[in-house]
């Protein structure tokens, strides 16, 4: 998942970059690998910073400072295409036409085709292996087509809706035309979450995009509205336009953003993400007692695995009328685990991250409540802990039901064979984590803890629990080729740290031609800063040592 964001402030004269700045730092938990802010200022000049890192470590004061313009967009990323390196950090920028930054959240299904095109038709060159470089492309390649000198809010509509036609997927966006305003939309679905705010300014209005509500909150921004699926709005600073460019498609935005994503403090699609996860809570408890019951079992103390689960578990422990304690202390220092790349990574910061309390474990049957357990590594690390300090006996509960079923929409989530669920049924889940018993919410009470606050949304992606997509498009073929690649102990996975998430339409593409000197892309080159020449830090090069990509265009993924 990745969080993005746009500004526009009424006032040009006015620099948003630590805005958006402090905005991004209130999306960390929707990625930690890399991050970025592309501003625009007098002469729809861009000015970026990049890089590999957390909000705190890439932007300082002096970098900051150097991102002039009263209008910006940035990205916090967590890759799910592509590889980690940072020529694939956001916001992407193409020169071509009019100059267009761009920024994305979700994952594309049909890249390869999108690559074929761009390649053999658009005659576009595509430098890295990111799925969010194909999508600005094609953005890039509609607005082309009108081959007009300037360009007005009714082309931007008709690339938008030819983009909908032709990129597969999930993709919430946010894009900025040079000199001329903020554009956003969310595909038909609507996946991932958009919404939009403004907020009252001397002598008119000041605008912002973001994939979460809080951001809006925490700068004062009012009124927030979500981006329709298959909506685009357009935001310059004389008027807002909004069109619905696709309707033929059902909206299931992906139930996970309940479960683990979203802060709890942000409302998405209408629905209060900490009350739902309240009656995630509530409900589980329910279904802890039915389970207990039966196996003639019993509790003493309900303790919740920080930071997600917290809301859920004090809800569960109430309906019980159970003990809650915080027997895990989290480092606070460390950030989240289930988005770091690579599985050593993962299991070495569980432990670093938290800490188990003797005190409130030993000699006591404890339920540990989390909100889900994906690969399995924080419940097995805390199971263990638990056992360590004296615990008699561990039942894990968790607030999803298992995942058994690839993510494709923008969670790192590739391979079904490293889901601890995968061909397991609940006893052998308990024995892999070592717990002595597992109890899953069922798929039917997850959806009425979320869908109980919008009964308007008829459906919830849920394809990790069901292997249902809702985009189609996603069969065995394309699952398992994506396994080959981004599994993570694939050797594929190990040469390409990562490997581009798709593989529809196998054949074609290929090294063919030069990168075409009409439609450059550009993508952070080396030696063509876009700060204005001063001196500028973070700004990825063409070819990263850590890069796999050539001057051609190539592709890491399958052709
Ligand atoms: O089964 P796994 O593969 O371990 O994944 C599931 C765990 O990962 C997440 O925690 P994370 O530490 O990422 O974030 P949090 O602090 O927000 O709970 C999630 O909340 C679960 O605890
Ligand atoms: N998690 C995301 O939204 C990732 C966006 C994009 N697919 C990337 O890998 O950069
Ligand atoms: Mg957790």
């Amino acid at each position: 998942m990745c969080g993005i964001l746009g500004l526009l402030l009424h006032d040009a004269s006015v620099d948003c970059a630590s805005e958006i700045c402090e905005g991004l730092s209130l999306l960390q938990h929707r990625g930690q690998d890399a991050c970025g802010i592309v501003t625009c200022g007098t002469k729809g000049r861009f000015y970026q910073c990049k890089a590999n890192g957390m909000v705190r470590d890439v932007f300082d004061s002096a970098a900051l400072s150097r991102l002039l313009g009263g209008m910006g967009v940035g990205h916090v990323r967590y890759p799910t295409a592509g590889s980690s390196s940072n020529s694939e950090a956001q916001p992407f920028y193409v020169n071509s036409p009019y100059g267009i930054v761009f920024a994305h959240n979700g994952n594309l299904i049909n890249t390869s085709s999108l690559l074929h095109f761009l390649d053999a038709e658009a005659h576009r060159h595509i430098n890295t292996s990111s799925d969010s470089e194909l999508l600005l492309n094609i953005f890039a390649n509609n607005l082309q087509k009108t081959g007009k000198f300037r360009i007005n809010e009714e082309d931007i509509f008709t690339a938008i809706g030819g983009l909908m036609q032709e990129c597969k997927g999930a993709y919430a966006c946010v894009a900025m035309l040079a000199g001329f305003g903020l554009i956003a939309f969310r595909d038909p679905n609507g996946i991932r979450p958009l919404g939009m705010a403004h907020r009252k300014a001397t002598h008119g209005s000041d605008y912002m995009f973001a994939s979460e509500s809080v951001v809006a909150d925490a700068s004062g921004f009012v009124d927030w509205e979500d981006v329709k699926p298959g909506e685009a709005v357009i935001i310059t600073r004389s008027k807002v336009s909004r069109r619905q460019l696709c309707t033929a498609a059902m909206f299931a935005p992906d139930i996970f953003e309940y479960v683990y994503f979203a802060r709890p403090d942000s409302v998405l699609d209408g629905i209060s993400v900490y009350r739902s996860r309240m009656a995630m809570g509530d409900l589980l408890a329910d279904e802890v007692k039915r389970i207990l019951d039966e196996k003639g079992l019993s509790v003493d103390v309900v303790i919740p695995v920080p930071d997600t689960s917290r809301v859920a578990a004090l809800n569960l422990a109430q309906k019980l009328q159970l003990p809650y304690r915080e027997g895990f202390i989290k480092n606070r220092y460390v950030g989240r685990t289930f988005i770091m790349p690579g599985q050593q990574t993962r299991r070495k910061n569980v432990r670093r991250k938290l800490n188990a309390m003797a005190l409130e474990f030993s000699g006591k049957n404890v339920l540990i409540v989390d909100d889900s357990i994906v690969r399995g590594t924080t419940s097995k690390e805390i199971v263990q802990m638990a056992k360590d300090v004296g615990a008699k006996k561990v039942i894990v509960a968790s607030c999803a039901p298992p995942i058994r079923f690839s993510n494709v929409y923008g969670i790192d989530m590739p391979s079904r064979m490293e889901l601890v669920a995968y061909k397991r049924d609940t006893e052998s889940i308990a024995e892999a984590i070592g717990a002595d018993l597992v109890i899953f919410q069922t798929l039917s009470d997850l959806i009425s803890a979320v869908r109980q606050f919008n009964p308007s949304i008829e459906t919830f992606d849920c394809s990790v629990f069901t292997g249902e997509y809702v985009t189609g498009g996603v069969d065995e073929e394309y699952l398992s080729h994506l396994e080959q690649l981004r599994a993570d102990n694939t050797a594929a996975s190990k040469v390409l740290v990562g490997g581009i998430g798709t593989m529809e339409g196998k054949g074609g593409g290929g090294v063919k031609h030069a990168s075409n000197g009409t439609h450059p892309n550009g993508v952070a080159v080396s030696g063509q800063p876009l700060d204005g020449g001063k001196e500028h830090r973070n700004i990825p090069t063409m070819n990263g040592a850590d890069d796999t990509v050539g001057l051609y265009n190539s592709w890491t993924g399958p052709r």
